[in-house]
């Protein structure tokens, strides 16, 4: 995107109706149309036509022939987006891959929680930092995660540095990609990317139109977090609107008539391979919560890849801590795949929070107690598994 484009030639920006939650508080701001219109005129970071490969590919997930892997950071961030952060991930990713490659004998769709995941869905608008009260870090695509005033600003600028960001990253995914099929071709395993479609001024802003068809244009696979996709939400309305194959997580409050009207709205004519849902419900509620949903769907004649997202519902506070304790994760993991399975569909695969360093954000495997949880603690937002604990999961998934 270069400047002189940006200014120049402003588009028409298409934009979703409907309510929006989680949004940044920044309309009133100085720069906020000048952001917007640097958006608007700004090329696709995606290739329409990767995206009919994706989606095919992942009706071939859905039809039982592969697993796929989803993972990456909580919250991206703008500082290891070089050439180098990039590499180091696809490599974790990659080499977690090939285990679950090797233990299912199925091929993995490699996805990233990359190249875009820079927004944020909050509990609570305000935080507590050393007795002072600042607006939540809400990822960097808003604003930052320092303890000031200044840098808690919600800032639309922002928005124009996550599009170059995710353009870095995207590029090497690129690169990435062409080598593997290069090396082997056949199977389309990524790596892709996908993030929350969170901020719906950044989102709309990179829809555009090929043969007559709206994509997003800022990733592969956007997916709409559990606080983001009531049925007539503008997030909704967005994913609706665009051809890219789209996900929704659900939490254990999700209703299995609101989720069938969500998933008309995305799945109007049962594509193969357009829809992905990821069940995040905790440990303890995923037996009872998920087959009255998984029969809701599958009686609207989808035909869904179905996740397991087993971080956002064992989420809990040590001694002050932020944490998930890898026996939930594991629990959570294997008892989605034990209810897919029962109701005799395909346990696709995982969706995880896994940093590429050895980080000790979650209890479990080498960190194995409270104490050791500060000495790399350096997640943005959730706690990661480190690519040991990964593994381990895998390995307990794969077997049950
Ligand atoms: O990553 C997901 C959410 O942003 C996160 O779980 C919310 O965390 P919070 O409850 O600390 O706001
Ligand atoms: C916010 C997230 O998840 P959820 O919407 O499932 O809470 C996330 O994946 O980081
Ligand atoms: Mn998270």
């Amino acid at each position: 995107m270069s400047g002189d484009t940006m200014r120049d030639t402003p588009g028409r920006p298409w934009l979703p109706g409907g309510p929006a939650a989680q949004q940044p508080d920044w309309a009133t701001h100085p720069a906020y149309a000048e952001s917007c219109a640097a958006l608007e005129s700004a090329p696709a970071l995606v290739d329409p036509a990767d995206l009919d490969r994706l989606r095919r590919t992942l009706a071939v997930v859905a039809g039982g022939g592969a697993t796929v892997l989803q993972l990456g950071d909580c919250a991206e961030s703008f500082a290891e987006t070089g050439t180098d952060h990039v590499r180091t991930k696809t490599a974790v990713l990659h080499a977690l891959a090939d285990e679950v490659a090797a233990g299912t004998g199925a091929p993995v769709l490699r996805v990233g929680r990359i190249g875009g995941q820079f927004a944020k869905p909050r509990s609570h608008p305000f935080t507590e930092v050393g007795g002072v009260r600042l607006p939540v870090f809400r990822g960097h695509l808003v604003n930052g995660e320092g303890p000031t005033h200044e840098d808690r600003a919600h800032d639309p600028r922002r928005m124009v540095r996550a599009y170059r960001a995710s353009a870095r990253v995207l590029r090497e995914l690129d690169r990435e990609r062409s080598r593997r099929a290069a090396r082997a071709p056949g199977f389309d395993d990524g790596p892709w990317s996908s993030h929350d479609a969170l901020v719906i001024d950044y989102e709309a802003r990179l829809v555009r139109t090929a043969d007559g068809r709206r994509f997003l244009g800022s990733t592969h696979l956007p997916w709409l977090g559990d606080r983001t996709r009531a049925p007539h939400s503008a997030h909704v309305r967005l994913l609706a609107a665009v051809g890219n194959p789209v996900a929704l997580k659900l939490g254990p409050g999700t209703d299995p008539a609101e989720l069938r009207e969500v998933c008309a709205l995305l799945d109007p004519e049962r594509t193969p391979g357009r829809l992905t849902l990821i069940a995040r419900m905790g440990a303890d509620r995923v037996t009872a919560a998920l087959p009255p949903l998984v029969a809701a769907v599958r009686d609207a004649g989808h035909r869904p890849v179905w996740l397991s997202d087993p971080m956002h519902g064992n989420t809990v506070r040590v001694a002050g801590v932020k944490t998930r304790h890898l026996t939930d994760l594991v629990d959570e993991a294997t008892r989605c795949k034990h209810v897919l399975e029962q109701a005799g569909e395909h346990p696709a695969g995982l969706h995880l929070e896994v940093a590429a360093s050895d980080v000790t954000e979650c209890l479990g495997g080498k960190v194995d107690g409270v104490e050791r949880l500060a000495e790399r603690y350096t997640t943005l937002c959730d706690p990661r598994l480190n690519p040991d604990q990964t593994a381990e999961l895998l390995r307990a998934w794969i077997r049950a």
